[in-house]
């Protein structure tokens, strides 16, 4: 694949920063972002939204951190640092929602705006742990939704957000539509979930055509953070100046590389592993 270009040691790299929540195993949320940023060739920053209490079997508690203060990290980091790109992942509530949505006017983040915004609309852990209050529903789909650059759902989140119950290609692209009618100027419905295909494919939809990325389906149960990860090398790629499509091809066979290369970690799903970019065998 080709690899984005890195800055030269001790000159100022390009950024991006994550807003979403940690995960203390490491193996998804801010922890996955970061690996994934700094792997890139991008200096990651970060907006915590919520410290999970999670490991490879689940999560069993969340505390969240004021709005305020979520918008205030966005705030200090694009006034002094400057970021390329963001992306959003576990936003807990619709506050913290209705906070960053505020700020990003403020500082220009979002579609059609200086700094392109990548939203993951994290409803759940993989273990179906609630990651995203059910009453925060309506202000993530009227008032995030409408900003993002690109929206990347898995197909539980497309039920919840659209009610479309995809099952197949045609299903898959009928929600791409209904998620740019949103407000999304771009629309990326991932086929991870559909484990009947033997392909897992992704529809990336801007109003006028779709386009599909697809990769064999590696057969593993350690893909804890593959949405993570495929959503902040997406932002990588728009931090690095990349067009839309052309970031969803270079996140796609990150994201794949990185499934390949997985590790077990404790006694359930253990994380994808950027570290392939590295670390060879
Ligand atoms: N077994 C697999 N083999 C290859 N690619 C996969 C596999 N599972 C998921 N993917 C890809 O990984 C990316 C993440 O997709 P997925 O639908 O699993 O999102 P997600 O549920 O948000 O991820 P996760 O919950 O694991 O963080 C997509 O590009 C998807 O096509
Ligand atoms: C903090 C945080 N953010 C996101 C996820 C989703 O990742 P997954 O679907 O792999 O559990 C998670 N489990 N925890």
């Amino acid at each position: 694949m080709n690899l984005l270009p890195s800055a030269p040691l001790g000159a100022t790299p390009v950024r991006a920063m994550t807003i979403a929540g940690t995960d203390s195993g490491g193996g998804a949320g801010v922890a996955a972002d970061l690996r994934t940023f700094a792997l890139s060739g991008v200096h990651g920053c970060v907006a915590v939204t919520a410290v999970t209490v999670q490991n490879s079997l689940g999560v069993s508690a969340v505390h969240t951190i004021p709005p305020e203060v979520v918008a205030g990290q966005i705030r200090a980091v694009v006034t002094d640092i400057g970021v390329q790109a963001m992306k959003t992942g576990m936003l807990a509530n619709g506050a913290i929602i209705d906070a960053i949505v505020d700020v990003a006017a403020e500082v220009g983040l979002g579609r059609d705006r200086a700094i392109p915004l990548v939203v993951d609309p994290v409803c759940a852990s993989m273990h179906g742990h609630q990651l995203l209050a059910p009453e925060a529903m309506d202000t993530l789909r009227d008032r995030l939704i409408p900003i993002a650059t690109v929206v990347t759902p898995n197909l539980d989140e497309v039920r919840l957000i659209t009610g479309i119950d995809v099952v197949d290609g045609d299903t898959q692209r009928q929600a791409a539509v209904v998620l740019h009618e949103m407000g999304a100027q771009w629309a990326m419905v991932k086929g991870g979930h559909l484990r009947s295909s033997p392909r897992s494919a992704d529809i990336l939809y801007d109003g006028t055509e779709f386009l599909e990325f697809e990769h064999v389906r590696i057969d593993t149960p350690h893909d804890h953070g593959a949405g993570d990860t495929l959503a902040s090398a997406m932002c990588s790629a728009l931090a690095h100046g990349m067009s839309v499509p052309d970031a969803a091809t270079f996140a796609k066979a990150w994201v794949s590389e990185s499934i390949r290369w997985s590790y077990p970690l404790g006694k359930g799903h253990g994380p994808v592993n950027p570290l392939w970019r590295v670390a060879g065998p």
